[in-house]
């Protein structure tokens, strides 16, 4: 495989997961060491020094906030339960204004986390990201970047074992725990998508729609021309995956273009705006799905106002291994 033809494809973390087993598999073919992968992925490196001098995104830590601001410590910041009970409240009266069926086990929640608690998730994956294990920015071995960068939050990805492990095998970091705040966000999405479902006379919720309890997290962060390519989140186990047990994702930040079908040929689109969540399970858990654009200058004002997010995208995807 050229990794050098792969470069036209940037934001494609999973396809760079791919090819980087693909190589892993090569190399075991050819006997070679594993320095090779080393090299297709890039390594974090620099000290916590640098960390606010990166504005290019281009140097080792990568701070989701374009300006210098305190950092807050991670026990100063808490979710705000009020704000989520009156948001709750004003869902489900709404109904189906603000949850959409997008097809069966595949729900989209929007604009369901408050600006206060975005601002939050915000600062939390600022601070992480700023950490060991935090933001780091997959590349290829022809120098080429992708424009994304990721962190794992509970397990990371080995590429080489092809399985999530408990260290980033890039640089041995221990991925951050997922923060219970963030639990108790998607225990709550996914009760109020049973209560909604359960609204519509839908009978067997938990075949429709499993509840889960997520042990992995990645956030990704795109920049205004970052992408994913189409993929299917499959590298959970096997059970998971049988038992359909949903992905739960947040978007916060400009909106994006998110395609999902079956195959890769029959894509439908929906706009994923910040605050909104999208769940999907059952037996939608296998879809093919990607970004294929970000939408710049989209942020909410007051997000930005309020968070410095610089300009792009932050997405969380939660799963249970
Ligand atoms: O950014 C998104 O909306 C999707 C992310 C995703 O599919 C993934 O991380 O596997
Ligand atoms: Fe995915």
């Amino acid at each position: 495989m050229d990794f050098s033809c792969l470069s036209a494809e940037p934001g494609d973390c999973r396809r760079l997961k791919d090819q980087s087993v693909h190589a892993t598999r090569r190399i075991g073919k050819l006997g070679k060491s594993s320095k090779f992968i080393d090299s297709v992925i890039e390594r974090r490196q620099g000290s916590q020094n640098q960390m606010d001098s990166d504005a290019s995104g281009d140097g080792a830590f990568f701070d989701i906030c374009s300006v210098k601001t305190y950092v807050k410590s991670l026990s100063s910041i808490q979710l705000e339960t009020p704000s989520h009970l009156k948001n709750k409240e004003k869902m489900l009266n709404c109904g189906a204004h603000y949850i959409n069926v997008l097809r069966p086990g595949m729900l989209h929640l929007r604009r369901y986390i408050s600006v206060a608690d975005q601002v939050k998730i915000v600062e939390i994956c600022r601070k992480l990201g700023l950490g060991s294990g935090g933001f780091y920015q997959p590349g290829y071995r022809n120098g080429g970047k992708l424009n994304l960068k990721m962190m794992y939050l509970g397990k990371s990805w080995d590429p080489q074992r092809f399985g999530y492990g408990d260290v980033r095998p890039t640089d041995g970091a221990k991925p951050p725990s997922i923060p219970d705040e963030f639990l108790k966000l998607v225990e709550r999405a996914l009760q109020d998508s049973h209560a909604y479902l359960k609204k519509l006379n839908n009978a067997n919720l938990e075949d429709m729609l499993p509840s889960m309890n997520p042990d992995i997290c990645i956030v990704n962060f795109y920049s205004e021309s970052g992408r994913l390519g189409l993929h299917q989140d499959k590298e959970e186990s096997k059970e998971s995956l049988m038992r359909g047990l949903p992905v739960v994702s947040i978007s916060i930040g400009d909106s994006a273009e998110f395609v999902y079908g079956d195959d890769r040929k029959n894509v439908e689109k929906v706009v994923l705006e910040s605050g909104d969540v999208l769940i999907f399970g059952g037996c939608s858990r296998h879809i093919y799905h990607g970004v294929t654009t970000i939408f710049g200058e989209t942020t909410p004002q007051i997000l930005l106002r309020k968070s410095n997010l610089r300009p792009g995208r932050l997405n969380l995807t939660f799963r249970q291994y």
